[in-house]
């Protein structure tokens, strides 16, 4: 697209401010920018901005009007881990196996986020807390899922592929190519592994301005974790689902040490509950706990975001004393692939955007580079669970937090959800299903360690063991290798040792 047209283009939008520094440009420069710019659609952009304008002038009041429409999700429509029987609950996992030694699973992770609250230059997934064995995020990801493909194919004698979508964006999706193929995509097959790309808005000033971060650059951020359905569409990932016969969809976010791959429990239960979208729960942990809340409002069932919830509402208690919206959202969703393509085909453009108002660097009228020190920009995002609302039948199931949530988000120095809560929690689970497995440990020295069979949240197990996913995924199968052995701390149990 030639300048004169951009420049049409732009004016059109009401957004031509953009190109105050244009003769100042580099060829080079002005090439990036020119293609930066062809790919914004004057009427799209001009109504983004003014919704972006709006929205931020309108906040308050309809959060406010959202908290009093809330109630909790009803229990007809929660499974619980916790208040199910053993035999129940092997039914749902095994169903779940079921489903994925068909091929009928896939496991889709968000991870287009830039990672700002942990503070590093590259993906998320990449990141390593610290485990014995160094594993990063990706690692543990791809090995559960060649363990539960193993698992699966044991069972059912069948060879059965968990596909393994993974949403980057322009930030992310180089870096984790390139690490992927670095690691020989840990033992996965590469075509199994589907890198896509989220869309990228811009920051829009108070006054509904497009904000330039660079001279020759827009200040663009991922479209939130909710710009799945449209990357969904702009990829094609619908068509390649349905060309391998994919049915069932585990949706999560990339920074859970814990998360289940394709959790066949999990499946199982949403595919008995005939639910074409479910989510994830855990009870909340304090009332202030940055976790969105499963509820229904207006009847229809929902996420309010943390960022979006009054702390009165937070903190409101029901009878027995307990959280009454206690339902944490841990980022763990279940889809059918129609449900996808009916959200693709028919809902995309209606999700809600949400509004966050942030420090955007920018570069002001003389060319100088400002990094601001109070919100000057409006970001808008879409949530991935905005599209509860249009699900036939949803379901909620809440698992244990101790076996399936401890997410990383900040770096160390703060008490919560950091490289050393996760790191704990990871060891933590694995010397229980060690003790449980009949496993008992020893010091360096030789000497017997007590067993604990309860830790507090924040106490580190007496004994260091890591197990490899690749030798269990949920603890099964570790009696052949554990019990009634004496382990030496700090211990790696990894395929050599079974
Ligand atoms: C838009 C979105 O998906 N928000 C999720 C997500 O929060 P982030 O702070 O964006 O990572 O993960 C949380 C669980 O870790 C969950 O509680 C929350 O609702």
């Amino acid at each position: 697209m030639s300048f004169e047209e951009t420049k049409a283009r732009l004016e059109m939008a009401g957004q031509a401010h953009v190109l105050q520094f244009w003769s100042e440009l580099s060829p080079d420069e002005k090439d990036t920018f020119l293609t930066e710019l062809s790919q914004l659609e004057p009427e799209e952009l001009k109504e983004h901005c003014r919704r972006a304008a709006e929205a931020a002038n309108s906040q308050s009041t309809s959060e406010d009007l959202l908290d009093q429409r809330m109630e909790p999700v009803p229990p007809e429509f929660i499974g619980s881990v916790r208040k199910t029987d053993q035999r129940t609950l092997i039914g749902w996992e095994n169903e779940g196996v079921l489903q994925i030694s068909k091929s009928q699973v896939a496991v889709l992770l968000l991870a287009g986020g830039q990672g700002t609250r942990l503070g590093v230059p590259y993906p998320k997934g990449m990141y390593s807390v610290g485990l014995p064995s160094g594993k990063t995020l990706y690692q543990i990801q791809a090995e559960r899922i060649q363990k539960v493909q193993q698992l699966a194919d044991q069972k059912h004698g069948s060879k059965c592929t968990v596909p393994w979508y993974i949403m980057t964006s322009e930030f992310t999706l180089e870096p984790t190519e390139r690490f992927f193929k670095e690691n020989h995509f840990f033992g996965l097959n590469p075509s199994d592994v589907i890198m896509f790309e989220q869309r990228m808005i811009p920051a829009v000033s108070f006054d509904g301005k497009v904000i330039l971060e660079k001279k020759g650059k827009l200040a663009m951020a991922p479209d939130g974790n909710g710009g799945l359905y449209q990357a969904l569409v702009d990829n094609k990932a619908l068509e390649d689902m349905e060309k391998r016969g994919v049915q069932y969809l585990h949706v999560y976010c990339v920074d859970n040490i814990l998360v289940k791959m394709a959790d066949p429990v999990f499946i199982g239960f949403c595919v008995q509950k005939d639910a074409d979208c479910g989510a994830k729960v855990v009870d909340k942990a304090y009332p202030a706990e940055p976790v969105g809340v499963v509820c229904r409002v207006d009847g229809v069932h929902q996420v309010v975001e943390y960022s979006e919830i009054q702390p009165e509402t937070a903190e409101l208690r029901g009878p027995g004393g307990e959280l009454l919206f206690s339902a944490g959202n841990i980022c763990n969703h279940f889809f059918t692939r129609d449900f996808l393509k009916d959200i693709a085909e028919n809902f995309c453009q209606q999700l809600k955007q949400h509004v966050a108002l942030k420090k955007v660097p920018f570069v002001d009228k003389e060319g100088n580079q400002v990094k601001p020190t109070k919100p000057n920009g409006i970001k808008m995002e879409k949530f991935v669970f905005d599209v509860f609302q249009f699900s036939r039948k949803f379901v909620a199931f809440e698992v244990l937090r101790e076996e399936e949530f401890s997410p990383l988000k900040n770096a160390d120095g703060v008490p919560l959800d950091t490289p050393s809560t996760a790191r704990r929690s990871l060891l933590a689970q694995h010397y229980r299903w060690a003790l449980a497995a009949g496993g008992s440990f020893l010091n360096s020295d030789g000497e017997p360690i007590a067993p604990k069979h309860s830790l507090a949240r924040d106490e580190d197990p007496p004994a260091v063991c890591e197990i490899s996913p690749l030798v269990s995924y949920f603890g099964e199968g570790l009696e052949s290798v554990v019990k009634q052995k004496a382990l030496r701390s700090p211990l790696v149990l990894d395929g050599k040792m079974v």
